[in-house]
């Protein structure tokens, strides 16, 4: 498999009984780089109850566990990162928090952000939303010239996200994106999560191997 640009799995806003057999299938579907597990406003007896469920799947694949929002959670229960957005909590004392592990932060569609996180120790930075989403109401709208210029000067991963699916993001991965975040494209597939996950797959893939998109000029 090609690791120029992996897939990263977010999970559905809410989990059912029996997820876990729907989380095995997306995973028999392809190749995952990591699954974040975010539940908005869930308790926090709920977050830990799943991630004792779902993370040894992940982690007996090779797939690294990433908890939303919370980093000290996610150092306490062992997790291999956590993924923080702008407005959640202090970044640098997560850091320390998760010496040795992932951290991620949301950027947005901003430089300045992506700098700043990147200066701190992010693991990788987030971009988006690239594309509309139904899954979250989002704020930002990041484009192609910002992940063409982050990736053409930074040497920190940079993830998008936002309303991609196997159809639309052949220009992010030819953008420089080295993950592509989704949860619809996998969760809602018409033919389930592993289709999903391979029609993901094969998406990358092709835009890894076509012959590379003009890329937008960068500004400075
Ligand atoms: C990979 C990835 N990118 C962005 C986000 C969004 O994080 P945030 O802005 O904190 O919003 P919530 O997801 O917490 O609603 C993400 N979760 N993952
Ligand atoms: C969780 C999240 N964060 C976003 C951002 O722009 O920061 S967009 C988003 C939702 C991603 O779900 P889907 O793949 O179904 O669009
Ligand atoms: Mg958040």
């Amino acid at each position: 498999m090609d690791d120029r640009c992996r897939l990263y799995l977010i999970t559905p806003p809410r989990l059912d009984a029996g997820f876990e057999a729907r989380l095995e299938a997306a995973l028999e579907g392809g190749d995952v780089a990591c699954l974040q597990l975010r539940l908005k406003d869930a308790p926090r007896e709920e977050i830990i109850h799943w991630t004792r469920r779902l993370m040894p799947i992940a982690q007996a694949r090779d797939v690294a566990f990433l908890l939303n929002d919370d980093a000290p959670l996610a150092a306490e229960l062992g997790c291999d990162g956590a993924h923080l957005g702008q407005s959640d909590g202090d970044h640098a004392g997560a850091r320390t928090l998760l010496s040795g592990r992932i951290l991620g932060i949301t950027c947005h569609a901003s430089r300045h952000l992506a700098m700043t996180a990147g200066e701190m120790g992010a693991d990788y930075v987030a971009f988006g939303a690239f594309f509309p989403t139904s899954t979250k109401e989002t704020q930002h709208v990041a484009d192609l010239e910002l992940l063409s210029w982050w990736s053409s000067v930074m040497e920190i991963p940079a993830v998008a996200i936002g309303g991609i699916t196997a159809e639309n993001c052949a220009p992010l991965v030819q953008a420089g994106a080295d993950f592509l975040a989704v949860v619809g494209a996998v969760w809602n597939h018409p033919e389930g999560p592993a289709a999903g996950v391979a029609a993901m797959n094969a998406a990358i893939a092709a835009a890894l191997a076509a012959p590379r998109a003009e890329t937008p000029a960068h500004g400075t």
